[in-house]
C-alpha cells in the first residue's frame, strides 16, 4: 500500500519524513490553504514520489511549478476537466484527481465515470467548500459503490489513532492512504514520532 504524506514545506520536516519510509510526499500549491508552498522549496527529496496538489490553477503556473519542483505526480483538488487530466498525462505526469465525497448524497460515479480514462488514481477525500485539508472523515463505507477501474487512495482526516480501522478496511482498488493535517503540530508541519509509530502499525 502507498503512504503518501501530503502538505510538507519545512526543509528539517521535508527530510526526516523522507527517513520514515513514506512513498509518496506532497506539497500544497494551493494559496488559500495553510500549507501553502509558497516559496520556492529549500529541499526537494529524492526517495519519495513528489506530488503536487493544485485547485483550479492556471495550466502554464501549474506546469512551471511542475518543473520548477520536479513533481512526479500531480493532484487536482479542483473541477479540474478530464481533458486537462489527459494533457497532463501527456507531459508524462501521473495525475490524481480528487473527488469530495460525504454519505449526504450517493456515491458519483457519475462523475468519477467521466475520468476512468485519463487518471492514473482518484483520491476520495471528506466534502469541503475549501476543496481539502478538512480533517475531517467521511463514511468510508460509501467507497463500496465504487466500482470503477481506477485505483484509488483513501484520504481525509486520517489521524493516529485510525491506524486499525485504516487496516481493516478494504476495497478491491484502493491502494493507499494519504496522511495531512491529522498528524500536524501546526500547518504544514509533521509529528515525526507519529508518523512513525502509525507507519510501522501500518505496514
Ligand atoms: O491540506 C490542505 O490544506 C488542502 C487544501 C486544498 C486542497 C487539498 C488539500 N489537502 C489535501 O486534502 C486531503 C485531506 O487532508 P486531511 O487529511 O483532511 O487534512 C489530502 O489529500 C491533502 O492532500
Amino acid at each position: 500500500m502507498i503512504i503518501k504524506v501530503c502538505g510538507m514545506r519545512e526543509e528539517a520536516n521535508v527530510r526526516e519524513v523522507e527517513q520514515l519510509g513514506a512513498d509518496w510526499m506532497g506539497f500544497i500549491f494551493y494559496p488559500k490553504s495553510p500549507r501553502y508552498v509558497g516559496k520556492t522549496l529549500a529541499y526537494l527529496p529524492e526517495s519519495v514520489k513528489k506530488v503536487g496538489i493544485f485547485v483550479n490553477e492556471d495550466t502554464d503556473r501549474l506546469l512551471t511549478l511542475a518543473e520548477k519542483n520536479r513533481l512526479d505526480i500531480l493532484q487536482l483538488h479542483g473541477d479540474e476537466s478530464p481533458e486537462l487530466c489527459k494533457a497532463l498525462q501527456e507531459k508524462d505526469f501521473l495525475v490524481i484527481k480528487a473527488f469530495g465525497i460525504t454519505t449526504e448524497k450517493p456515491f458519483p460515479s457519475e462523475l468519477t465515470e467521466r475520468y476512468e480514462d485519463c487518471c492514473d488514481y482518484f483520491l476520495f477525500d471528506t466534502h469541503t467548500d475549501l476543496y481539502g485539508g478538512s480533517g475531517r472523515k467521511f463514511g468510508w463505507e460509501i467507497l463500496s459503490d465504487y466500482q470503477g477501474g481506477t485505483p484509488f487512495l483513501l484520504s481525509g482526516g486520517i489521524s493516529p489513532e485510525d491506524v486499525e480501522e485504516v487496516k481493516r478496511f478494504s476495497h478491491p482498488k484502493c491502494v493507499g492512504i494519504d496522511l495531512n493535517s491529522g498528524f500536524e503540530t501546526s500547518p504544514a508541519v509533521k509529528n515525526t514520532q507519529l508518523l512513525q509509530k502509525f507507519i510501522s502499525a501500518f505496514r
